[in-house]
């Protein structure tokens, strides 16, 4: 069996929705599990419409509507009237109508993830009615039977053996039926509560599914002819990769490569599964693969950006060396307020570490740093990190830009910049 998984950008609108079900007709005949995300950027309206609803903010209206409009006015170039889709979707949506009802009294994360998912809940069952539109016959799952996860709301961390069990169980059976389409992104905790697997998880979703089914292959159908030297929003003149080793995938999605999210690939490497980066809107192209046995040859640097970090600086407020034991309270506030560290670095007394900057995370930190160390920061940095760099490339990239910290190995250089 298959596992396909498209993302939001591949479902942004009608044609999209059309693509995928083109994309699929060309596997006619194979067993295959598709796993969709939120259409477009409907997870960040989401996100906002949470905050607002959080911060009493009156746009919390707006944004809803919109985002009704939205999905409606894509549903309506795909189906007739009276198709049972539209029921399907106003009824998922009243979820957050319940969800906004009263003042917002639980945990923002816990609050987060029951608003959120709802994207994920809504595209699926629009490109189910789709498929079977056209003559496709698939089923729709709810990811959050199956998925299962503790209780870290929008970080969920996977319970893989009642995961597998769950899925070993049902999936197979449906499969001989038809086309299984369900949500990426989404997992359930064992009270039934929705959780969210963290930003861009869908790919992890398809991910799991492969790994739990002993998949053939991974598919996660991109804008981009596959995984390239660097981000084509960034850069121009990029090279794509025609394969490369589950290894060096690790290495790049752990840096930040966005093109596939970072918890992908080690199950698959497991269970030597390949995955395919793949174009969605020319799926006859070789696409990027990642496997085992690849050479991976470099003919540029492979580099990564990652927009949007807080570089931080703390030392000791009776000016004393930064101990072991400072250090494992430090990670501790880390770890408790679900900050990932980017790159850090010690020196007698200070100790400075970068990281993503994520507004509600960083006050809640930020205090509690402050309360037991001088704390200095610098925001809005970039981390570049260049895997097999040569000296002509670093010059180039670090051309008018000021560095505030910077690390090498012999593979990989890292750099904080302005
Ligand atoms: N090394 C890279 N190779 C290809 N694309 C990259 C790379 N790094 C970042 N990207 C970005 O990843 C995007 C595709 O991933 P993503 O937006 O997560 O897709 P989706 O959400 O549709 O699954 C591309 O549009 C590109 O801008
Ligand atoms: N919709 C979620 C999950 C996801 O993976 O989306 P995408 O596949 O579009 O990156 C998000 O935007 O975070």
């Amino acid at each position: 069996m298959l596992v396909f998984k498209f993302g939001g950008a591949s479902v942004k609108d009608a044609d999209g929705v059309v693509n995928l079900a083109n994309v699929i007709k060309k596997f006619e005949g194979q067993e295959l599990l598709i796993v969709v995300s939120a259409m477009g950027k409907t997870t960040n309206a989401l996100e906002k419409l949470t905050k607002a609803y959080f911060d009493g903010d009156d746009t919390l209206h707006s944004i809803f509507e919109d985002l009704k409009n939205y999905h409606y006015t894509i549903m309506e170039q795909l189906f007739e009237p009276t198709n049972p889709v539209f029921d399907e979707v106003a009824n998922t949506f009243v979820e957050i109508d319940w969800a906004i009802e009263d003042e917002p009294h639980d945990d923002f994360d816990f609050i987060y993830d029951q608003i959120v998912s709802i994207g994920e809940l809504v595209s699926t069952r629009i490109v189910n009615a789709y498929l079977n539109e056209v003559g496709l016959k698939s089923a729709w799952l709810d990811v959050r039977g199956y998925v299962q996860t503790d209780n870290t709301y929008r970080e969920g961390t996977v319970q893989w053996d009642k995961t597998c069990a769950a899925i070993q169980k049902d999936i197979p059976v449906l499969l001989q039926k038809g086309i299984v389409v369900t949500q990426g992104f989404l997992g359930g905790t064992s009270e039934n509560f929705t959780t969210t697997l963290g930003r861009e998880g869908s790919d992890y979703t398809a991910s799991i599914f492969a790994s739990c089914l002993g998949a053939e292959s991974v598919t996660t159908w991109k804008d981009v002819p596959g995984v390239l030297n660097a981000d084509p929003k960034f850069f121009e003149d990029t090279v794509k990769f025609d394969e490369l080793s589950y290894t060096e995938a690790i290495e790049m999605t752990y840096y930040g490569a966005s093109v596939i999210h970072p918890k992908t690939i080690k199950p698959l490497q497991n269970a030597k599964i390949p995955l395919l980066v793949k174009p969605f809107n020319d799926p006859e192209a070789p696409g990027t693969i990642i496997h085992e046995n690849s050479a991976n040859i470099f003919i540029k640097p492979v580099i990564i950006l990652k927009h949007n970090q807080v570089l931080l600086s703390l030392s000791a407020k009776d000016y004393s060396f930064i101990s072991e034991d400072h250090l494992s309270n430090i990670f501790r506030m880390f770890a408790q307020n679900q900050v990932k560290v980017n790159m850090m670095q010690t020196s007698a007394l200070s100790f400075s570490v970068c990281f993503d900057y994520k507004e509600d995370r960083f006050k809640k930190l930020f205090d509690e740093l402050s309360a037991g160390f001088k704390v200095k920061y610098n925001n809005n940095l970039t981390l570049i990190t260049v895997r097999h760099y040569s000296a002509d490339w670093l010059n180039e990239l670090k051309a008018g830009k000021t560095i505030l910290l910077e690390q090498l190995s012999r593979n990989t250089i890292q750099m904080a910049v302005k």
